[in-house]
């Protein structure tokens, strides 16, 4: 039997930390198929983002025609949009893809500060995908600024600056805007916690913080791994703790020696399985052990 087939709408990185290249990789790593529609290409690497070239409103159309007319699409994971014309693309774009699971990522900063959201499209999410959404995802930043409280001080917040029921507000202010379910994420938060909403309940979903100097991408890889598990039949729910698991994990294993800036999260675990077996000790240095090897007691 074929497995789902999920369609991130997104960005491209150019430095495969994040975006679409991200987003392929937390699609394998689910265990479903994974197709795209780029908004956007952007020259990037881990220090910054130097280009930003939106690709065609009716282009962007386009491919969603061509994945959804062949394979058909069962999940969509939304990313980085950029500009309003492409907000509106999208919206346009989701018409063809009929009832489907849809998750929205607000993107709006990158990892290394690159503003990727300009005001009027921040405005058209709002209007025009939020309340299309099955779950959206965004970080405590992104919260605050889609329900118009206005950027505030990061650093207060990673000190600890917001309650947790400060949160659980902010996730009921963002469902009365049209979303079926909110996930406000916690990675940039000293005390990591997402809170998830569904209209009814705040869940707190809890784990350990991971050292986060290689976290370009786990936003991507969150969403990506949300709406797999929504495309495999999970409830809203279960995906959100999977997702949560895959991106720490994914946080943990941060592949620290590519780049100069916050390195790549590393979701299929490469960085465990390209090393060699002298670098693991193995008594026979030849030997390049897989991770299979590796994770056999
Ligand atoms: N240091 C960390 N340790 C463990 N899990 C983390 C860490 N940082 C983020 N996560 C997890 O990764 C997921 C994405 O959270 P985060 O708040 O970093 O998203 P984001 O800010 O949108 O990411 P990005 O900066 O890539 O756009 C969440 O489930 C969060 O709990
Ligand atoms: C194309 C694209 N999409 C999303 C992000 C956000 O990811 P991060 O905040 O980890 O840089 C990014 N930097 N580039």
């Amino acid at each position: 039997m074929a497995p789902p087939a999920v369609l991130s709408i997104a960005g491209s990185d150019s430095g495969g930390g994040a975006g679409i290249q991200a987003d392929l990789k937390a699609f394998a790593h689910a265990g479903v198929h994974g197709m795209t529609a780029i908004t956007a290409l952007t020259a990037q690497n881990t220090v910054g983002v130097t280009g930003i070239h939106p690709v065609p409103p009716e282009f962007i159309v386009e491919q969603v025609r061509a994945v959804q007319a062949d394979i058909g699409v069962d999940a969509v994971k939304i990313g980085m949009l950029g500009t309003a014309i492409t907000v509106r693309a999208v919206a346009e774009a989701l018409e063809l893809v009929g009832d489907v699971p849809i998750v929205i990522d607000p993107v709006m900063v990158s990892e290394s500060g690159a503003v990727l959201l300009d005001d009027e499209a921040r405005q058209a999410i709002v209007e025009h995908l939020l309340p299309r959404a099955t779950v959206i995802t965004p970080n405590l930043p992104e919260a605050r600024v889609l329900a118009g409280e206005g950027p505030r001080d990061t650093a207060a917040w990673a000190r600890g600056g917001d309650p947790s029921d400060d949160v659980a507000d902010l996730a009921r202010g963002l469902h009365a805007l049209g979303p079926a379910h909110v996930v406000i994420t916690g990675g940039h938060r000293d005390e990591l916690v997402d809170v998830f909403y569904d209209g009814t309940e705040i869940h707190t979903l809890t784990g350990e913080k991971h050292p986060d100097g290689a976290a370009h991408g786990s936003g991507c890889t969150h969403s990506s791994t949300l709406a797999a598990h929504l495309a495999l039949g999970a409830t809203p729910l279960d995906a959100a703790r999977r997702a949560r698991e895959a991106a720490s994990d994914a946080v943990k294993h941060g592949l620290r020696g590519i780049g100069a800036g916050a390195g790549p999260v590393d979701v299929l675990n490469i960085s465990v399985r390209g090393l060699t077996a002298r670098q693991l000790g193995a008594t026979d240095p030849k030997e390049h052990l897989s991770a299979r090897d590796i994770m056999r007691p």
